[in-house]
């Protein structure tokens, strides 16, 4: 398993060491022991997540606000996204800034999003299951976000075809209102 710290800090790209032979393959999806050693963190995960998306879909860019805050450990089962998380802690020298990936279920790479982070992505292909764990539980009246294409972000989502969205994700506010709102 490599760790690697993106230039958000807190924020780690996680590669894990794949076993292959003649059945397959194996690695260790999640290990404890060897996360807290290589991030230096200890995170407690209490919920997994699992969804199912087509080609275009867009989910994000979401948070949970002030105690329920999640800090989320990413990766994609099968098929492909575009992995993108925004730090929105006010006193991060980075605050605004985001960090994005493509992650597949070839490279088998996960994401890890620290509490203080908006996080979406953008699927790349069909039939794509997205899978991640949480430090804390769901919370649906500390949901938020922030819509995804605010200039304020520009972030290139690797658009090339129309996107499907939730309603709820359509009428996010930009980085800026949410700011002023808050
Ligand atoms: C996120 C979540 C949703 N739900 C329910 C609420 C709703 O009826 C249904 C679908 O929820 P959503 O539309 O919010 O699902 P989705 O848009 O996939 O939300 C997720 O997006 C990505 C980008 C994240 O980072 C996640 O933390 C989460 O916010 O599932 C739960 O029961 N538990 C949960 O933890």
């Amino acid at each position: 398993m490599q760790v690697e710290e993106t230039y958000l800090k807190g924020c780690f790209v996680i590669t894990p060491k794949v076993f292959g032979d003649d059945r397959g393959y194996f690695y260790e999806s999640f290990n404890a022991k060897k996360f807290e050693e290589l991030t230096g963190l200890s995170v407690n995960f209490v919920q997994d997540n699992l969804s199912k998306s087509s080609k275009g879909v867009l989910r994000g860019l979401h948070f949970q606000t002030g105690v329920f805050a999640q800090a989320k450990l990413v990766k994609v089962v099968k098929g492909k996204v575009l992995d993108v998380c925004v730090d929105l802690r006010t006193e991060s020298e980075t605050f605004g800034k985001h960090f994005s990936i493509v992650l597949d279920a070839e490279k088998h790479q996960q994401l890890f999003v620290p509490r203080g982070f908006a996080h979406g992505f953008h699927v790349l292909e069909d039939n794509t299951l997205f899978s991640y764990k949480c430090d804390n539980f769901y919370n649906k009246e500390a949901e938020s976000g922030i819509i995804y294409n605010d200039e304020q972000l520009n972030i290139n989502w690797l658009i090339s075809e129309d996107i499907i969205m939730s309603e709820k994700d359509k009428v996010l506010p930009t980085l800026e209102t949410y700011t002023q709102l808050k």
